[in-house]
This record gives C-alpha cells, structure tokens and sequence, in this order.
C-alpha cells in the first residue's frame, strides 16, 4: 500500500481529532491525524492544564454518554500509565426558578448519580469561603472532578502513535476533494483515504464552507482567569475543595465555573462561560473586557477569600452552535467525510465518546449513541447551503 494512502485521516489533533483517531487505531485501521501547527500548541481548544468532568447536565444524554465516558478515561489512565482524572465533586448553585438549575438537579436525580443537596446551613459549614446569594440552592455532583487536559491530550496522541497510527504535525490541509478516494492537500504533501473525519475546532466553519457547507458555528475567545488567594490554598484541591458551577448567578447572562486552586500554587481558576466573537487566526487581538468586569463583581461577592484582580489571564476558544449542542454526523453531501464540530464549551470530558461514535461513522458503522440531538439537519432553516 502506498504510504500516503490511508483507511482514514482525522483532520486537527485537538483532543476530539485525537481521540477519534485512537479509536480507529484500535480498529485496525490505517489511520492518519494531520495538525496545521506543531505539537502540542495552544492555538485552538484543547490546551490548559485542566477541565471539568462532572455528570451533572440539563440533558439526560450527555449524563449517559459520560458514564461511558468515566470509563474510558480510566482505561486511558491505565493504557498510558498517567493519573488523568482527579475526583473533587461539583458544586452547583442557583436559584430555585432557574429552569436550568432546577433541571440539572433533575437529571442528577433520575439518573442516580451520586450527589448531595445542601442547605444554606450546610453549605455555609462545609464552604465557609464562599458566600451563597441569599435565595440560592446547592447541590453537589460527587462524581465529578478536574481532568489533567494537556498530559490527556499527550495520552491520547502517544498510545494512538503506539498503535502504529501516523501524526503529521506543522501541515496545514489547504484543499480536499471528495470523492471515494477522498484526495487531501496540504502544503507539504497529498493523501488519499476512504473516509476523512473533520474536527477542525475553531476552524472547522471555514474546513466546511470548501465543500459548500455553512454551519452555524461562532468562535468566541475566551478569557481564562486565574485569581490569587488571600490565604494560598484556601481554594485548593489539596483541602478537598471542589469545582463549581454559578448557574447564572448574580444576573449574569452566563454561567461562571471554577475550578480548585492547583496548577498555579495560590491561584484559582474562575472563568465566564462566554466571550468576544473572534476569528480563529486573530485570537489574540484584545477586545471586549466586559467579562472580566462581571468576574470580579462575582469574585468580590461570592469569594472572599480571592483578590478580585485576576493575577493571569489566558486564552482559549469555544466553538458554539445556536443551541449548544454538539455536531456529530456525516456530511449531508459526501457521505464519506464526518464531522465533529461546535463542541460549544463543554466537549472535553466528552471526548472519548465523541471519538468512539465519530469512529463509527467514519467506519459506516452504526453509532452507539442516539445522534438526533447532534444532528446537521437540526439546523435546516439556518443552512445557507443547497443541500
Ligand atoms: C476556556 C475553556 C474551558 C473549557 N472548559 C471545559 C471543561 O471544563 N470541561 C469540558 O468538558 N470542556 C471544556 N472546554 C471545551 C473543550 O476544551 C473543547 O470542547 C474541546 O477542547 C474541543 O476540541 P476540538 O478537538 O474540537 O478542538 P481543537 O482543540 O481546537 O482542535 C482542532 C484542531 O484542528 C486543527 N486544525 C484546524 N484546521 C486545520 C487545518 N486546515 N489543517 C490542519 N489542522 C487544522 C487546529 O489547529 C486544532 O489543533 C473548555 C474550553 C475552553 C476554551
Ligand atoms: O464543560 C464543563 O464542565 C464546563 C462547565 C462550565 C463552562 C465550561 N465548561
């Protein structure tokens, strides 16, 4: 066979591309994984040192796909031999007529997953440095923790190389045709393979609109900001301290997350579940500051125990669809070609489930999990295409 014909590529080697590609690795198929920058990067969605895992959702089909999930990354810890996942539970809090709240702890119930309910005298002896708005509920999602997102990526990449996979990093896909062969382009060579898997992250509306297709996909630039702590470690996962979730708290128009101070000694991650729109190559060009004003009103409010100045702020970016909702499907033109898109903020925990089902599309297989939610048709009225 010819070394540059493939069973399949992965196009962008973001955790998702990554996954996916393992999973076909495994399969046995000649696999290979192209990435337009040198490895590891922190350009697109997957780079950082942390994520939430939790299976507290408004959707009781993400809160099965994560017991797979949980699973998966445990094998994975296992198969590279690195600690991966960190269980530090989930607090959640919100207002009792907020419908979003009111609906993950619903899911959390009916789907028996381990949790707890706090009251405001519970809550305020277990967390005694965090103020709860007066009117606000807790719960806590037990099952859900930090994942080590930079060492999960490598993990994933290595055992995918491992298993003979190919990794072409530093090449840019600049042109493909469908067809069967699919023909792929980059600027240093050209591939053949049955099917391709596009997960281009932040760039996949512009991967897409090659092939006539416009998904309704906005990038957004997030701000990820690290606060210090008046008392380092009051916030840390060594004392146990767990995530968090705000469910729109204060009347802001988004959730506002956190996670335990760890990675940077005395400083906690607190992050606005938004941002400014952006075009993926012009991330950096500062502009709106507008959540970084809300964070500090929270930090002050709620978090006593941090300087409501953020002492280091990153940058990574969402890749949101209108309903937040993952794309998981097969080109509606080119049966061939699958997409893995707009993963909206939330996909990473998600990954190992998001690359088994792309896998299996890519194989012609059917899909393990229902993908009505995930579906391209969903959008219809918005596609500008002519499908
Ligand atoms: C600040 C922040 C916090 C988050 N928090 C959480 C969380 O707590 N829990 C959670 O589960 N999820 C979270 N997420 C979401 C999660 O990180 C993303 O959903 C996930 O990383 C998306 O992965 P991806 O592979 O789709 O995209 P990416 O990581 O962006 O990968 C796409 C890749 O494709 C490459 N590419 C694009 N075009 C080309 C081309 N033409 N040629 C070659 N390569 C190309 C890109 O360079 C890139 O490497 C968060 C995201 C951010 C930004
Ligand atoms: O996917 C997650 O778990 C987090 C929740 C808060 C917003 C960012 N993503």
């Amino acid at each position: 066979m010819d070394a540059n014909n493939f069973d399949c590529i992965v196009l962008g080697a973001g955790i998702q591309g990554s996954y996916t590609a393992y999973h076909l690795a495994k399969k046995k198929k000649k696999t290979l994984l192209v990435e337009q920058f040198v490895l590891p990067h922190s350009r697109g969605s997957s780079h950082g040192h942390t994520r939430i895992i939790r299976k507290a959702y408004e959707q009781d089909y993400y809160t099965r796909m994560m017991s797979e999930c949980y699973q998966l990354w445990a094998q994975l810890e296992k198969e590279a031999n690195v600690q991966i996942y960190r269980n530090t539970g989930m607090l959640v809090v919100g207002k009792e007529d907020c419908s979003a709240f009111r609906s993950l702890r619903g899911t959390l119930l009916r789907n028996n997953v381990p949790m707890e309910v706090l009251s405001p005298e519970q809550f305020a002896s277990r967390f005694p440095s965090v103020r709860l708005p007066p009117g606000e509920s807790a719960v806590i999602d037990k099952t859900a923790g930090v994942l080590h997102a930079d060492r999960a990526l490598k993990a994933v990449q290595d055992l995918f190389c491992g298993l003979g996979g190919v990794i072409h990093d530093g090449e840019k896909v600049v042109d493909f045709t469908p067809g069967s062969p699919i023909t792929m382009t980059t600027n240093s060579g050209m591939y053949r393979a049955q099917s391709l898997v596009i997960t281009a992250g932040p760039w996949a509306k512009s991967v897409l609109a090659r092939t006539g297709l416009q998904l309704p996909l906005q990038v957004l630039r997030i701000n990820v900001c690290y606060w210090k702590e008046r008392i380092p470690g009051t916030y840390g996962i060594g004392r146990h301290f767990p995530c968090f979730i705000g469910v729109k708290q204060h009347g802001a128009k988004h959730d506002i997350y956190g996670l335990p101070s760890n990675e940077y000694p005395g400083l906690m991650k607190i992050c606005y579940h938004s941002g400014s729109e952006t075009e993926p190559d012009e991330r950096d060009r500062q502009t709106s500051q507008e959540d970084i004003a809300i964070l500090s009103s929270f930090v002050s409010k709620s978090f006593p125990g941090l300087d409501p100045t953020p002492a280091v702020v990153e940058q990574c970016m969402y890749t949101v669809t209108p309903d937040s909702d993952f794309i998981l499907d097969q080109h509606p033109s080119h049966s061939n070609i699958i997409i893995g898109a707009g993963f909206s903020g939330h996909g990473f925990k998600l990954a190992p489930v998001v690359g088994k089902i792309l896998c299996e599309l890519a194989l012609g297989k059917t899909p393990s999990f229902d993908l009505s939610p995930f579906r391209i048709t969903r959008f219809q009225s918005l596609l500008k295409s002519a499908l």
